[in-house]
């Protein structure tokens, strides 16, 4: 079997998608994909051509490695974007050659269900309460939110205690009925972040979540001794090279590569790998679309410290598509009791809906995070 193809389609709402195509009628689909640099990670796929066209694409390791190491400059968000929705069409790929599910071929099944979240509040978190209430009838128990608005490195006690009174809020009105992960998103500098955490400590969010930007990743360790709450990150780290540091300074208690940001199905099962034998957990990052979801869900079921995996139902990023929008097989994607089953066709477990994608793509809109200005005129981490 060869390599004959390869196909991207930008869709509504912000993803992209990819298709490749092999001699033998056999399709594989990726999702390679940055936030707001969709383009950008378009032409790197364009560029990965010369080393898939005329390939076997049996040869995943290889084919990775290749990708990887065939250029002098490597790592980073876009080339390993690109990378990754490579490497899960492959795996796709390779799933529907042997009529099985991806975690067939890696093992087999760790778990009989995966724990699954819900964002709710948007950019600027608002509404929890009810958007909480509303998702608890659809059978979610945990969820995350924005931990605070835009935030100056050294801000002032009102924003830390309008922060403070939203984690309040929830837990006046829900106990410990439910549990919640807090994104500080990178808007929190490590100034503020300690404060934040000492005052957020008798609300016990789940967790915290990039408790400050991955630039500042040696402050995880320092935090990490203040407090009792998990940290979280791992959404903008790109490789297991990036991550074996943190794994060694300490201070993680979650680790969230992205499956369409840190180098795909290949790469995320051996930082998952990594991750386990530092003790830490894994909760895959996924606020993108089915194909990203699909490849976290094989890696959840055959990692035993998956806990948590995060998907974008009725996330606020999703205007103009929403999840399952180019997905046949719906009803595999459903959430029980807050869970997900595996999922059970071969391959990835997701059956695009072509058409669908080739419609949609003709109106895809050039998604970019908006810009936040501080009262001073300064940009702001949004
Ligand atoms: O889902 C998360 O945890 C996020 O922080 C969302 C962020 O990754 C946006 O997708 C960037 O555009
Ligand atoms: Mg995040």
């Amino acid at each position: 079997m060869k390599i004959i193809k390869l196909t991207t389609y930008r869709v509504p709402p912000r993803w992209m998608l990819l298709k490749i195509e092999t001699d033998e009628g056999v399709v594989g689909w990726g999702e390679p994909v940055i936030e707001g640099r969709a383009r950008t990670v378009e032409t790197a796929v364009q560029e990965m051509e010369p080393y898939l066209i005329g390939q076997d694409p049996s040869r995943i390791n290889d084919l990775w490695q290749t990708m990887y190491r065939a250029g002098f400059y490597r790592g980073g968000a876009i080339l390993m974007s690109a990378i990754a929705g490579i490497d899960q069409a492959l795996w796709d790929i390779k799933g529907k050659v042997l009529d099985k599910p991806v975690y067939e071929l890696l093992g087999g099944l760790v778990r009989d269900r995966m724990k699954m979240y819900s964002w709710v509040g948007g950019d600027r978190p608002s509404d929890i309460i009810e958007q909480i209430r509303t998702l608890q009838q659809g059978g979610f128990n945990t969820f995350k939110m924005n931990g605070t608005e835009e935030l100056g490195m050294l801000d002032t006690s009102a924003k830390v205690d309008d922060a403070v009174r939203r984690v309040a809020e929830i837990r006046e009105a829900f106990g410990s009925t439910i549990e919640f992960g807090l994104d500080f998103h990178g808007r929190v500098a490590a100034p503020m972040a300690k404060t934040l955490l000492r005052e957020l400590e008798p609300y016990r969010p789940l967790f915290v979540e990039e408790p400050v930007l991955a630039e500042q990743a040696e402050y995880y360790p320092r935090l990490a001794e203040m407090t009792s709450i998990p940290l979280a990150a791992g959404e903008r780290m790109y490789s297991r090279f990036e991550f074996k540091n943190v794994f060694a300074a300490g201070g993680l208690s979650i680790v969230q590569p992205d499956l369409s940001h840190a180098g795909g199905i290949t790469e995320c099962l051996k930082i998952a790998s990594m991750a386990e034998a530092y003790d830490i957990t894994l909760a895959p990052h996924c606020p993108l679309g089915p194909v990203a979801l699909a490849s976290c869900l094989q890696v959840d079921f055959v990692s035993y410290n998956a806990v948590l995996q995060e998907q974008s139902m009725g996330i606020h990023y999703n205007q103009g598509g929403e999840l399952l929008d180019y997905v046949i097989n719906k009803e595999d994607f459903k959430i029980v009791d807050g869970y997900c089953k595996p999922l059970p066709k071969p391959g990835l477990g997701v059956e695009v809906d072509e058409e669908r994608v080739i419609a949609a793509s003709q109106h895809a809109p050039d998604w970019r995070n908006p810009v936040w200005r501080h009262a001073d005129g300064s940009v702001a981490e949004w």
